[in-house]
Protein backbone atom coordinates (compact mmCIF):
# COMPACT_ATOMS: atom_id res chain seq x y z
CA UNK A 1 0.00 0.00 0.00
CA UNK A 2 1.43 3.16 -1.09
CA UNK A 3 -0.09 5.73 1.29
CA UNK A 4 -1.01 5.28 5.47
CA UNK A 5 -4.31 3.63 5.80
CA UNK A 6 -7.53 5.10 6.45
CA UNK A 7 -10.33 4.77 8.83
CA UNK A 8 -13.95 4.68 7.16
CA UNK A 9 -17.15 4.40 9.22
CA UNK A 10 -20.26 2.00 8.57
CA UNK A 11 -23.41 2.50 10.79
CA UNK A 12 -26.23 -0.03 9.78
CA UNK A 13 -29.26 1.91 10.70
CA UNK A 14 -31.76 -0.10 8.58
CA UNK A 15 -33.50 -2.63 10.99
CA UNK A 16 -36.81 -2.01 12.43
CA UNK A 17 -36.34 -2.22 16.06
CA UNK A 18 -39.04 -4.93 16.34
CA UNK A 19 -38.11 -5.55 20.17
CA UNK A 20 -38.57 -1.69 20.31
CA UNK A 21 -41.96 -1.64 19.68
CA UNK A 22 -41.81 1.54 18.98
CA UNK A 23 -44.08 3.48 16.22
CA UNK A 24 -40.77 4.28 14.41
CA UNK A 25 -37.59 2.61 14.29
CA UNK A 26 -35.38 2.95 17.39
CA UNK A 27 -32.72 4.87 15.97
CA UNK A 28 -35.24 7.63 14.79
CA UNK A 29 -36.53 7.91 18.38
CA UNK A 30 -36.42 11.24 20.40
CA UNK A 31 -33.34 11.34 22.73
CA UNK A 32 -33.21 14.87 24.26
CA UNK A 33 -32.00 17.52 21.42
CA UNK A 34 -32.41 14.88 18.58
CA UNK A 35 -32.28 11.73 17.19
CA UNK A 36 -30.30 8.37 18.42
CA UNK A 37 -28.86 8.07 15.49
CA UNK A 38 -27.84 11.72 15.31
CA UNK A 39 -25.97 11.22 18.74
CA UNK A 40 -24.26 8.21 17.38
CA UNK A 41 -23.26 10.10 13.96
CA UNK A 42 -21.78 12.59 16.36
CA UNK A 43 -19.76 10.43 18.41
CA UNK A 44 -17.97 8.59 15.12
CA UNK A 45 -17.57 12.55 13.55
CA UNK A 46 -16.19 13.43 16.66
CA UNK A 47 -13.26 11.00 16.12
CA UNK A 48 -10.90 13.22 13.67
CA UNK A 49 -8.96 9.48 12.14
CA UNK A 50 -12.77 8.65 10.57
CA UNK A 51 -13.02 10.34 7.62
CA UNK A 52 -16.29 9.36 6.48
CA UNK A 53 -19.26 7.48 7.13
CA UNK A 54 -21.37 5.55 5.25
CA UNK A 55 -25.31 5.49 7.02
CA UNK A 56 -26.43 2.35 5.77
CA UNK A 57 -30.51 2.89 5.97
CA UNK A 58 -33.76 1.50 4.27
CA UNK A 59 -34.29 2.25 0.75
CA UNK A 60 -37.63 3.81 1.55
CA UNK A 61 -37.49 5.18 4.69
CA UNK A 62 -39.18 7.92 4.91
CA UNK A 63 -37.26 8.72 8.67
CA UNK A 64 -33.67 8.84 7.53
CA UNK A 65 -34.43 12.04 4.58
CA UNK A 66 -36.72 14.01 7.18
CA UNK A 67 -33.98 14.12 9.20
CA UNK A 68 -31.56 17.65 8.95
CA UNK A 69 -28.38 16.33 10.19
CA UNK A 70 -25.48 18.27 8.91
CA UNK A 71 -22.05 15.79 9.13
CA UNK A 72 -18.93 17.76 9.50
CA UNK A 73 -17.16 15.40 6.84
CA UNK A 74 -18.70 13.47 4.26
CA UNK A 75 -21.34 10.79 5.20
CA UNK A 76 -22.14 8.64 2.22
CA UNK A 77 -25.87 6.40 1.72
CA UNK A 78 -26.19 3.00 1.73
CA UNK A 79 -29.32 0.53 1.19
CA UNK A 80 -30.19 -1.68 3.74
CA UNK A 81 -30.14 -5.21 3.34
CA UNK A 82 -32.40 -7.94 4.92
CA UNK A 83 -29.93 -8.97 7.66
CA UNK A 84 -27.39 -6.80 9.75
CA UNK A 85 -24.49 -8.15 7.99
CA UNK A 86 -26.31 -7.91 4.61
CA UNK A 87 -26.88 -3.95 5.85
CA UNK A 88 -22.79 -3.36 6.72
CA UNK A 89 -22.05 -5.69 3.47
CA UNK A 90 -23.74 -3.22 1.62
CA UNK A 91 -21.79 -0.57 3.21
CA UNK A 92 -18.19 -1.88 3.05
CA UNK A 93 -19.35 -2.40 -0.76
CA UNK A 94 -20.15 1.15 -1.15
CA UNK A 95 -16.87 2.14 0.58
CA UNK A 96 -14.74 -0.29 -1.50
CA UNK A 97 -15.73 2.08 -5.11
CA UNK A 98 -13.32 4.53 -3.06
CA UNK A 99 -11.27 3.30 -0.59
CA UNK A 100 -8.11 1.12 -0.63
CA UNK A 101 -8.85 -2.31 0.40
CA UNK A 102 -6.36 -2.27 3.08
CA UNK A 103 -8.04 0.93 4.78
CA UNK A 104 -9.68 0.33 8.02
CA UNK A 105 -13.46 0.19 8.27
CA UNK A 106 -15.30 0.63 11.67
CA UNK A 107 -18.93 -0.72 12.25
CA UNK A 108 -20.78 0.82 14.57
CA UNK A 109 -24.63 0.18 15.13
CA UNK A 110 -26.82 2.85 14.94
CA UNK A 111 -28.50 1.60 18.05
CA UNK A 112 -25.47 2.52 20.28
CA UNK A 113 -25.30 6.34 20.96
CA UNK A 114 -23.71 6.53 23.67
CA UNK A 115 -19.99 5.56 22.22
CA UNK A 116 -17.55 7.27 24.30
CA UNK A 117 -15.18 9.41 22.62
CA UNK A 118 -12.09 7.88 24.50
CA UNK A 119 -13.00 3.94 23.93
CA UNK A 120 -13.30 5.19 20.05
CA UNK A 121 -9.80 6.45 20.35
CA UNK A 122 -8.87 3.56 22.33
CA UNK A 123 -10.10 1.09 19.64
CA UNK A 124 -7.90 2.69 17.01
CA UNK A 125 -4.63 3.18 18.94
CA UNK A 126 -4.95 -0.37 19.86
CA UNK A 127 -5.73 -1.94 16.62
CA UNK A 128 -3.89 0.69 14.08
CA UNK A 129 -0.81 -1.86 14.25
CA UNK A 130 -3.16 -5.03 14.36
CA UNK A 131 -2.93 -7.92 11.23
CA UNK A 132 -6.40 -8.75 11.85
CA UNK A 133 -8.41 -6.09 14.02
CA UNK A 134 -10.80 -6.28 16.44
CA UNK A 135 -14.08 -4.91 18.55
CA UNK A 136 -14.59 -3.28 21.88
CA UNK A 137 -16.28 -5.29 24.71
CA UNK A 138 -16.65 -5.23 27.97
CA UNK A 139 -16.08 -8.79 30.50
CA UNK A 140 -19.24 -10.02 31.87
CA UNK A 141 -19.78 -9.26 35.51
CA UNK A 142 -22.60 -11.75 36.54
CA UNK A 143 -22.04 -15.54 37.02
CA UNK A 144 -22.63 -17.20 33.59
CA UNK A 145 -24.59 -20.14 33.63
CA UNK A 146 -24.96 -23.00 30.42
CA UNK A 147 -28.24 -24.53 30.47
CA UNK A 148 -30.74 -27.43 28.39
CA UNK A 149 -33.57 -27.17 26.38
CA UNK A 150 -36.19 -27.87 29.77
CA UNK A 151 -33.73 -24.59 31.04
CA UNK A 152 -32.06 -26.18 33.77
CA UNK A 153 -28.23 -25.84 34.47
CA UNK A 154 -25.81 -27.71 33.29
CA UNK A 155 -22.94 -25.90 34.11
CA UNK A 156 -21.48 -23.15 35.70
CA UNK A 157 -18.74 -21.46 33.10
CA UNK A 158 -15.33 -19.57 33.27
CA UNK A 159 -16.75 -16.01 33.21
CA UNK A 160 -13.28 -14.95 33.26
CA UNK A 161 -12.59 -15.89 29.47
CA UNK A 162 -16.49 -14.76 28.16
CA UNK A 163 -16.84 -11.00 26.83
CA UNK A 164 -19.67 -8.89 25.56
CA UNK A 165 -19.15 -7.96 22.14
CA UNK A 166 -20.17 -4.12 21.54
CA UNK A 167 -19.08 -2.24 18.30
CA UNK A 168 -17.75 -0.32 16.84
CA UNK A 169 -15.65 -3.48 14.91
CA UNK A 170 -12.42 -2.64 13.23
CA UNK A 171 -11.09 -4.70 10.29
CA UNK A 172 -9.42 -4.03 7.06
CA UNK A 173 -12.05 -3.66 4.46
CA UNK A 174 -11.06 -6.04 1.96
CA UNK A 175 -10.93 -8.85 4.46
CA UNK A 176 -14.08 -7.84 6.30
CA UNK A 177 -15.93 -7.81 2.97
CA UNK A 178 -14.77 -11.50 1.96
CA UNK A 179 -15.55 -12.47 5.52
CA UNK A 180 -19.04 -11.47 5.27
CA UNK A 181 -19.32 -12.38 1.55
CA UNK A 182 -18.36 -15.96 2.56
CA UNK A 183 -20.58 -16.21 5.60
CA UNK A 184 -23.60 -14.93 3.01
CA UNK A 185 -22.81 -17.22 0.42
CA UNK A 186 -22.73 -20.37 2.90
CA UNK A 187 -25.73 -19.52 4.45
CA UNK A 188 -24.45 -18.57 7.70
CA UNK A 189 -25.95 -16.08 9.93
CA UNK A 190 -23.40 -13.81 11.96
CA UNK A 191 -24.59 -11.27 14.20
CA UNK A 192 -21.75 -9.34 14.34
CA UNK A 193 -18.66 -8.79 12.29
CA UNK A 194 -15.99 -10.41 14.51
CA UNK A 195 -18.15 -13.47 13.91
CA UNK A 196 -17.42 -13.54 10.24
CA UNK A 197 -13.44 -12.74 10.48
CA UNK A 198 -13.53 -15.38 13.34
CA UNK A 199 -15.52 -18.12 10.70
CA UNK A 200 -12.34 -17.51 8.11
CA UNK A 201 -10.10 -18.37 10.60
CA UNK A 202 -8.60 -15.46 12.25
CA UNK A 203 -8.78 -14.28 16.15
CA UNK A 204 -10.02 -10.59 16.65
CA UNK A 205 -8.71 -8.48 19.59
CA UNK A 206 -10.58 -7.68 22.20
CA UNK A 207 -10.23 -4.05 23.30
CA UNK A 208 -12.19 -2.98 26.69
CA UNK A 209 -14.60 -0.31 26.68
CA UNK A 210 -17.54 0.75 28.83
CA UNK A 211 -20.98 -1.09 29.46
CA UNK A 212 -22.78 2.20 29.28
CA UNK A 213 -22.06 1.79 25.39
CA UNK A 214 -25.37 -0.25 25.46
CA UNK A 215 -27.57 -1.28 22.39
CA UNK A 216 -30.95 0.07 22.80
CA UNK A 217 -32.80 -2.82 22.36
CA UNK A 218 -35.64 -2.78 24.47
CA UNK A 219 -37.92 -0.10 25.77
CA UNK A 220 -36.04 0.55 29.08
CA UNK A 221 -32.81 1.03 27.08
CA UNK A 222 -33.96 4.39 26.32
CA UNK A 223 -34.15 6.13 29.51
CA UNK A 224 -30.60 4.67 30.57
CA UNK A 225 -29.03 5.68 27.04
CA UNK A 226 -30.58 9.33 27.77
CA UNK A 227 -28.99 9.15 31.67
CA UNK A 228 -25.92 7.91 29.92
CA UNK A 229 -25.56 10.79 27.64
CA UNK A 230 -26.14 12.97 30.53
CA UNK A 231 -23.21 11.99 32.63
CA UNK A 232 -20.97 12.43 29.49
CA UNK A 233 -23.01 15.80 29.05
CA UNK A 234 -23.63 15.40 25.67
CA UNK A 235 -27.59 15.60 26.43
N1 LIG B 1 -31.47 -5.62 8.36
C1 LIG B 1 -30.88 -4.87 9.31
C2 LIG B 1 -31.05 -5.16 10.68
C3 LIG B 1 -30.43 -4.35 11.62
N2 LIG B 1 -29.69 -3.29 11.21
C4 LIG B 1 -29.07 -2.40 12.20
O1 LIG B 1 -28.18 -3.14 13.01
C5 LIG B 1 -28.09 -2.56 14.31
C6 LIG B 1 -28.20 -3.62 15.40
O2 LIG B 1 -29.36 -4.43 15.18
P1 LIG B 1 -30.55 -4.61 16.19
O3 LIG B 1 -30.29 -3.97 17.48
O4 LIG B 1 -30.94 -6.04 16.18
O5 LIG B 1 -31.68 -3.71 15.47
P2 LIG B 1 -33.06 -4.11 14.84
O6 LIG B 1 -32.87 -5.19 13.82
O7 LIG B 1 -33.67 -2.84 14.37
O8 LIG B 1 -33.85 -4.65 16.12
P3 LIG B 1 -34.81 -5.92 16.24
O9 LIG B 1 -33.93 -7.13 16.06
O10 LIG B 1 -35.40 -5.80 17.60
O11 LIG B 1 -35.83 -5.78 15.14
C7 LIG B 1 -29.18 -1.51 14.40
O12 LIG B 1 -28.57 -0.26 14.36
C8 LIG B 1 -30.04 -1.77 13.19
O13 LIG B 1 -30.64 -0.60 12.63
C9 LIG B 1 -29.52 -3.03 9.86
O14 LIG B 1 -28.84 -2.08 9.50
N3 LIG B 1 -30.12 -3.83 8.93
C1 LIG C 1 -23.18 -6.34 16.66
C2 LIG C 1 -23.80 -6.46 18.03
O1 LIG C 1 -24.27 -5.21 18.44
C3 LIG C 1 -22.75 -6.88 19.02
O2 LIG C 1 -23.31 -7.01 20.27
C4 LIG C 1 -24.89 -7.50 18.01
O3 LIG C 1 -24.37 -8.72 17.68
C5 LIG C 1 -26.03 -7.14 17.11
O4 LIG C 1 -27.20 -7.20 17.79
P1 LIG C 1 -28.31 -8.38 17.78
O5 LIG C 1 -29.29 -7.89 18.78
O6 LIG C 1 -27.67 -9.66 18.19
O7 LIG C 1 -28.87 -8.45 16.41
Amino acid sequence: MSHPPKYWAVVPAAGIGRRMGAEVPKQYLPLGRQSVLEYTLDALYGEPRIQAVCVVHGADDPYWSSLQYTAPRPLIEAPGGAERSDSVLNGILNLLTQADPDDWVLVHDAARPCLRREDLAKLIDTLSDDDVGGLLAVPTRDTMKEVDEQGRVVATLDRSVIWHALTPQMFRLRALHDALAKARDAGRAVTDEASAIEAAGLRPKLVEGHADNLKITRPEDLALAGFYLQQQERL
